[in-house]
């Protein structure tokens, strides 16, 4: 007979006693988590109210030292709780970063008291869930005012609906870390009034969307906007012979796929895009690039001042004259004004193939005296020579703390 356990023994636990207790612990880590959003909301108001001082102060926002400090403060303490130094500084370089963003805004906004308004107009290209869509409800997420979403089919459409006063800004896509400058932003700069008044970088990560239950060996198309074929072009190679289709836009490829509702048509797109038409990803990180992002600009028909105490930038398009050396004659203004570049693009004048636009970005605020004299100094040796804006510069270079100093002492 087999072996009869006493009836007392303790029974083996069943999995409903083992969720049981999973449960009992995710709710003690979500009534923490909910503690943390406090404080870290608590730390924004703190901060905020530094940039008050900071205003009245006239002081920079960035304060290196202070944050370097912090930093070795903050992994010293978290190294005894078991926190690694690369977590803790991780972690507050992302707070830290929202922080300086915020403060910066703040400033922004008192430099210029007209642009507060109930209502932000946006247009931007695409619909929901496009990256545009994503990078305008990011930048717009940090500023007052409610956000009315102006989807356009192309970039002309999009420029002339601030043009025309139908929209208060533009969020335009104008390089990619993969595909690199997109050429049509720069053509439509060529010919507008508008200017440059901020910008962002937004991560863009590729993903395979489908409506429906389906793997990738049973894939026969594949909608996407022409920039993204060319940043995932090492993919679509793999994939083998699929058609591929070209759209306006990524929502307007998610769009398609969701209405077709066939396990043989794909999108790429982002995946938070592709849930808000059903579709769900098979398929991540499909970029050539792992650290695939997009910068925009955001463009207007007013410029903006950026005060003397955030980090600004500064676009110019310039033709040169038809002489060897013109351009470097150009550059060396900035190089003597001690500014600095940071992207140099030429493209082709309309109707003038043989000659180029220059778009420069430099790292310098148009009221700054160097830049001053370096466009006083421009005008003198260029054909043409346009300031497309000034505007805060969004890149929060994090401050570096070699983990083992900080463990010192
Ligand atoms: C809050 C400040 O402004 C910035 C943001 C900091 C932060 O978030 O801890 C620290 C230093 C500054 O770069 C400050 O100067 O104290």
């Amino acid at each position: 007979m087999d072996h009869e356990y006493p009836f007392y023994q303790q029974q083996e636990p069943q999995m409903t006693d083992y969720q049981a207790q999973l449960e009992q612990i995710r709710q003690q880590i979500s009534a923490l988590d909910a503690e943390l959003l406090g404080l870290l909301a608590k730390r924004q108001q703190f901060t905020n109210q530094v940039a008050e001082t900071k205003i009245k102060a006239h002081m920079q926002v960035r304060d290196p030292v202070r944050e370097e400090q912090l930093l070795i403060k903050l992994i010293k303490q978290g190294q005894p709780l078991g926190l690694t130094p690369q977590y803790v500084t991780s972690l507050f370089h992302v707070i830290i970063e929202d922080s300086v963003l915020n403060q910066q805004m703040l400033l922004a906004q008192k430099a210029n008291p007209d642009n507060a308004q109930p209502l932000n107009r946006v247009a931007f290209l695409g619909d929901k869930g496009s990256y545009s869509y994503l990078a305008t409800q990011k930048y717009f997420s940090r500023r007052p005012g409610e956000l009315m979403e102006i989807g356009c089919p192309s970039f002309d459409a999009i420029i002339h609906k601030v043009e025309t006063g139908e929209a208060d800004y533009a969020v335009l896509p104008i390089e990619n870390t993969s595909s690199g400058s997109i050429n049509e932003v720069f053509d439509v700069l060529q010919h507008t009034s508008l200017s440059i008044i901020g910008e962002l970088t937004h991560p863009v990560e590729h993903a395979l969307l489908v409506a429906c239950d389906t793997d990738i060996s049973k894939l026969k198309t594949l909608y996407a906007h022409p920039q993204v074929f060319s940043q995932c072009s090492h993919f679509l190679a793999e994939l083998g012979n699929i058609e591929v289709k070209p759209t306006d836009s990524t929502s307007a490829a998610m769009l398609k796929v969701s209405e077709m509702q066939d396990p043989s048509i794909a999108a790429i797109g982002s995946a938070p895009g592709g849930a808000l038409y059903g579709l769900t990803p098979i398929k991540s990180n499909l970029a050539n690039q792992k650290e695939n992002h997009s910068r925009f600009i955001v463009v207007a028909r007013k410029p903006v001042n950026v005060p003397l105490q955030i980090p600004a930038k500064t676009t110019l398009v310039m033709s040169t004259v038809q002489k060897p050396g013109a351009l470097v004659e150009a550059l060396l203004v900035l190089r003597d004004n001690q500014i600095n570049m940071t992207k140099l693009e030429s493209r082709p004048i309309n109707g003038n193939p043989w000659e180029e636009m220059f778009y420069i970005d430099v790292e310098a605020n148009l009221q700054d005296g160097p830049m001053q004299t370096a466009i006083e100094q421009l005008h003198g040796i260029t054909r043409s020579l346009k300031v497309l804006g000034c505007y805060p510069s969004e890149e929060v270079t994090p401050t570096r703390v070699a983990a083992a100093d900080a463990l010192q002492g």
